[in-house]
Order: structure tokens, then C-alpha cells, then sequence
């Protein structure tokens, strides 16, 4: 008599860039499924007609929100009883509701990507603020239009050297610009939900929410997106802010009140801003488009070979732990004591 085993099925949606073979090797363990669906409502008809009935772990991309929309309750819903763990390819998993994943019965496990995200995203943080204290925007819109550096020139910007950077959410990826900045004469000081460790925040001083908007020259967001941290920076947030400071987001969009800073903006208060993430992506504000003084970016904070290398790996180790331990290699912290 011969037995068979049966491999447990692994769902991608979205697609591997660059790590195929540790994909394909994963194939030993596992049966790889992917979708044929093509929007949300195709994909949905895919579930509900059994497809991926037998499903344990779910990859999924930031980019897969263009295929499946959002992974909440009417997501979950549909998705095979089956599902234990979702491997999330990013660091910031928004797109996720992970309360209701823990609500489920067995609660379905999520995990998502740190560590390798930090310095490609700290870098176009400095990147940013050196463009937006600089003003670069427009005198790099001038020389394309023929007008040298713009016509007006641009009024003249300001060195990074000692001024005050204000830090909101010293994760990874807020504890490596810190380093990065310091390189450029800026000084840190930083507010989490909870002061860091000596260790951890190496010499960068915690202050208040409200210290850090009052004292800062410039104002960087690298908090997760939540329902906590949802327009955590609105009108009294500016209001509370140096006259003339810069403003700096490569967390979320909607970590920042959009409107409120494009009236900012128009008032001076603000005096520039860069931001590679916006409330509606790929929607951008029209008065964020217009003002020459921003500095924009594509949401491109982990666009590097090495680093979405880098991240695919780290999610396909989290399924492969799934698959063989039983437990994900980076849980969300909401779920660490899941
Ligand atoms: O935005 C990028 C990420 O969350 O990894």
C-alpha cells in the first residue's frame, strides 16, 4: 500500500520581484496557489466557489490592495476557514485589519516585515528633509522648464546643521535617521508611547508630544498608521508647531491631516514639506501638486532592488516558520502575546 501526503497550500497574491527561488524552494514544503482573479469582485467569487480551500498562509504584497482591496471583515469573511497566517510584505500592514484577524476563531496570525525596511526608508527621509529645508523642488522644476533655477529664484534655504529634528515614532526606521541626521549636525529628539532604553535611543532626548511639535525645526512621522495615530497631525498640531518649520512623512498618508497641511503650507506656517506617502494614494492633494516648496515622492520609501529583495525574503522566512514551527518569525507587535 503507498501513502501520499498531502501538502498544505500557500496562497500568494501579488507576485515575488526577486527572491523566485527561496519562492520555489518553499514549493517543497508546500502546495504554491495564486489567484486568477483580477479585481476584488473576482476574487471574492474565488474564495466563495472554494479555490483555495486548503489554504494555511497567505503572502501578500502592498500592491495586492490594487487585486483584493483591503484584508478586512468582508475579506476575512470569505477567505478559506482554513487560513492561520497572513505574511505581509512590508513593514507598515494598515491594509490589514489585524483586530479582526485576532477575533477569529482560530485567531489568523499576521506578521509583517522590519529590520530591512529601515535604512532604504530612512534614506529618502534625509533625503527629503534636505530637500525640503533646501527648497530643491523648485530649483529643479526651473532648470527642466529652461529657467535655470526658477523664475523667481527660490528664497534660500536652510542648512541641517544644528537644527532640531523632532522624531515621532523611534521604531527601526525612526532610530536609523536618527543616526543619518546626526551625520548632517542635526540633534534628535524624539516621542513614542513610551520613553526607549538608554540603549535604544542613544542619546536622542524624549520629550512630549507637544514638546516635540513646540521645539522642533523639523518634524519627521515614522509612526505606523492606526486607528490611534489617524490624523495624529491636524490644524492644532500645526498651530503648536515653530513658525517656519519643515515637515517630513514617510509613514502613512493618513498619519497627517492632508488639508490641514496644505493650509499650513499656503499660510507659511509651514515652510516646506516632503512626503513620499499621502492620504489617498495615488491620489495626491491638487494644493500639495501646486506648492513648488514640496518636496514629492511616489510612495518609494523600499523602491530598491536590495531592500524589496530583502523584504521578500524576510516574508517568505515568516511562512516557512508558519509551515514548519508553527509560530511566524516577526508577529505584529498587536499580536505578540496572541
Ligand atoms: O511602505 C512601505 C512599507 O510599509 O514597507
Amino acid at each position: 500500500m503507498t501513502y501520499t501526503s498531502v501538502k498544505p497550500k500557500v496562497l500568494l497574491i501579488g507576485g515575488i520581484e526577486h527572491a523566485q527561488s527561496a519562492w520555489d524552494a518553499l514549493g517543497q514544503l508546500a502546495e504554491l496557489v495564486e489567484p486568477k482573479a483580477t479585481n476584488r469582485a473576482e476574487f471574492i467569487k474565488e474564495c466563495k466557489d472554494g479555490k483555495f480551500d486548503g489554504v494555511i498562509a497567505l503572502y501578500r504584497t502592498i500592491g495586492s490592495v490594487n487585486l483584493t482591496g483591503l484584508v478586512d471583515e468582508e475579506l476575512l469573511g470569505v477567505l478559506p476557514k482554513s487560513l492561520r497566517y497572513i505574511a505581509h510584505c512590508g513593514a507598515g500592514y494598515d491594509q490589514v485589519d489585524v483586530h479582526a484577524c485576532s477575533a477569529r476563531s482560530p485567531p489568523i496570525r499576521v506578521s509583517n516585515v522590519p529590520t530591512v525596511v529601515d535604512d532604504a526608508t530612512a534614506d529618502v527621509n534625509m533625503f527629503l528633509i534636505l530637500g525640503a529645508l533646501r527648497n530643491f523642488n523648485t530649483g529643479m522644476n526651473g532648470l527642466r522648464q529652461g529657467k535655470w533655477r526658477g523664475n523667481p529664484s527660490p528664497p534660500r534655504g536652510h542648512d541641517p546643521q544644528g537644527k532640531v529634528l523632532g522624531i515621532l515614532g523611534m521604531g527601526g526606521i525612526g532610530r536609523n535617521l536618527k543616526k543619518k541626521a546626526e551625520a548632517f549636525g542635526m540633534k534628535v529628539i524624539y516621542h513614542n508611547r513610551r520613553e526607549l532604553s538608554d540603549e535604544m535611543s542613544a542619546g536622542a532626548q524624549y520629550v512630549s508630544f507637544d514638546e516635540l511639535l513646540s521645539i522642533s525645526d523639523v518634524v519627521s512621522l515614522n509612526l505606523p498608521l492606526n486607528k490611534n495615530t489617524r490624523h495624529i497631525i491636524s490644524r492644532a498640531e500645526f498651530a503648536k508647531m515653530k513658525d517656519g518649520v519643515v515637515v517630513v512623512n514617510t509613514a502613512r498618508g493618513a498619519v497627517m491631516d492632508e488639508a490641514a497641511l496644505v493650509e499650513a503650507l499656503d499660510s507659511g506656517k509651514v515652510f516646506s514639506a516632503g512626503l513620499d506617502v499621502f492620504e489617498e494614494e495615488p491620489k495626491v492633494h491638487p494644493g500639495l501638486l501646486s506648492n513648488q516648496n514640496v518636496m514629492l515622492v511616489p510612495h518609494m520609501g523600499t523602491w530598491t532592488i536590495e531592500t524589496i529583495c530583502a523584504m521578500e525574503e524576510w516574508t517568505i522566512e515568516n511562512i516557512r516558520m508558519a509551515l514548519e514551527v508553527g509560530s511566524l518569525k516577526s508577529p505584529v507587535p498587536e499580536q505578540a502575546d496572541l
